[in-house]
């Protein structure tokens, strides 16, 4: 039989990135008619929903769907013999979890057709040879792969490096801030204007309400999740870079609770060292300046750094809003005047926006 114009898409992922994605996926299904847009899988860690007939999932209730189900999710191996039998024109996963089990697997999904969009880090910043894996099992199968989201969330990282490479720019620096989460955090608590707001411990609890910090909101804060997108940045750019931990990042986490047994229990103590954070905030105060959480990678030195500086009040950094990201690509072309990127950098409304215009990029090719 011959397959129909038709893209079958697995979620795999329902929290704040994936609802949004789910209501962005709704609006796409009724604006593009062609080719017929089916959700055929959507799963939490714990509950599934499809149909062995590949009768679509209906997008408006897909949440409560799965919320009320009892059947269990497909393991991977089963998941991509599931999307490979659908006889469908392409077959798409959209990963909108942080696992890096999932992660692992996107070889075998792409050598087998499926395409992938996720916003999720773990597979660009894994291990360099899950890297190559993932982008020679591409080229092989044609099956396309995007992580938009996975640096700055919907503002247009990846995209605009990749081209900047692609087309023969020579980029020598990138900088900025690199974290929705690090960004509100200072921008609340050490505006530069005012006081700030509350204490350090209650910004934080407030960008985990938010939607802005990662699942387990340590991995904002130990660095990790800056290390993680520099990691991709300079991969991109073609440094080897064999991991995050292969480079200095600096760690907001009170010594005292890198041992704590979860995100919950880290959140709950957090107020006892708010004083260590008004100390860093003081002593830059004194110099007249703010602390901000920055990141930065010298192409030539392959020198990539994490963490806090201190900076002007004035300076562009300082003067950032929200959860507002910057990057700056300092390249041959572009001279001594950087390409500049500056937006919202967390959100699942902005980071769904990624994954989302990834999936029209898989759907409007031809083959
Ligand atoms: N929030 C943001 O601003 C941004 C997020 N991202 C990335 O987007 C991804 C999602 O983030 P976010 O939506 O905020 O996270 P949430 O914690 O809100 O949601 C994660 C979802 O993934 C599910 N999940 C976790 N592990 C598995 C698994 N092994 N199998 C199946 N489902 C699983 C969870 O299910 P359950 O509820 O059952 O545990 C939950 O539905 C992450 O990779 C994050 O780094 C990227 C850019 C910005
Ligand atoms: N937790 C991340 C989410 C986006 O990548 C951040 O705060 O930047
Ligand atoms: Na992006």
């Amino acid at each position: 039989m011959a397959a129909t114009r038709q893209v079958n898409i697995a979620i795999i992922g329902a929290g704040g990135v994936g609802k949004c994605f789910l209501a962005q996926l709704e609006q796409l299904a009724a604006r593009r008619p062609t080719p017929k847009i089916v959700l055929c899988y959507i799963a939490s860690s714990k509950k599934a929903v499809y149909n062995a007939d590949y009768a679509p999932i209906a997008l408006s209730s897909a949440i409560a769907t799965l919320s009320a189900s009892s059947q269990a999710p497909l393991g991977l191996p089963s998941l991509a013999d599931y999307l490979v039998s659908s006889n469908a024109h392409k077959a798409v996963l959209i990963d909108n979890t942080s696992s890096q089990d999932i992660a692992d697997a996107y070889p075998s999904f792409l050598r087998r057709g499926i395409s992938i969009v996720t916003p999720s880090k773990k597979a660009f910043s894994g291990s360099y040879q899950l890297w190559q894996d993932i982008f020679s099992a591409s080229a092989e199968s044609g099956a396309s792969m995007y992580h938009e989201s996975s640096v700055g969330a919907g503002l247009p990282i990846i995209s605009t490096l990749r081209d900047l490479v692609d087309t023969g720019d020579e980029v020598t620096k990138i900088e900025g801030v690199f974290s929705g989460t690090m960004s509100f955090l200072f921008n609340s608590f050490a505006p530069t204007s005012g006081t700030g707001g509350g204490k350090w411990s209650a910004e934080v609890a407030k960008a985990k309400a938010l939607g802005y910090t990662e699942p387990d909101p340590r991995d904002d804060l130990n660095g990790m999740d800056v290390a993680r997108k520099l990691t991709i940045l300079a991969r991109i750019v073609g440094l080897e870079v064999e991991s995050p931990a292969s480079f200095p990042v600096q760690s907001l986490i009170p010594a005292e609770l890198e041992s704590a047994a979860s995100g919950d229990e880290f959140l709950a103590r957090l107020p006892e060292f708010d004083a260590q954070m008004e100390a860093t905030k003081a002593e830059a105060e004194k110099e007249g300046k703010v602390i901000r959480y920055v990141g930065s990678i010298d192409v030539a030195t392959k020198e990539i750094k994490v963490g806090l500086q201190k900076f002007d009040r004035a300076s562009p950094i300082a003067g950032l809003k929200g959860s507002d990201n910057i990057f700056s690509f300092y390249t041959k072309r572009y001279g001594a005047n950087p390409l500049i990127i500056q937006g919202a950098g967390a959100g699942g409304e902005v980071t769904a926006m990624g994954v989302t215009s990834g999936l029209i990029k898989i759907i409007s090719h031809q083959s």
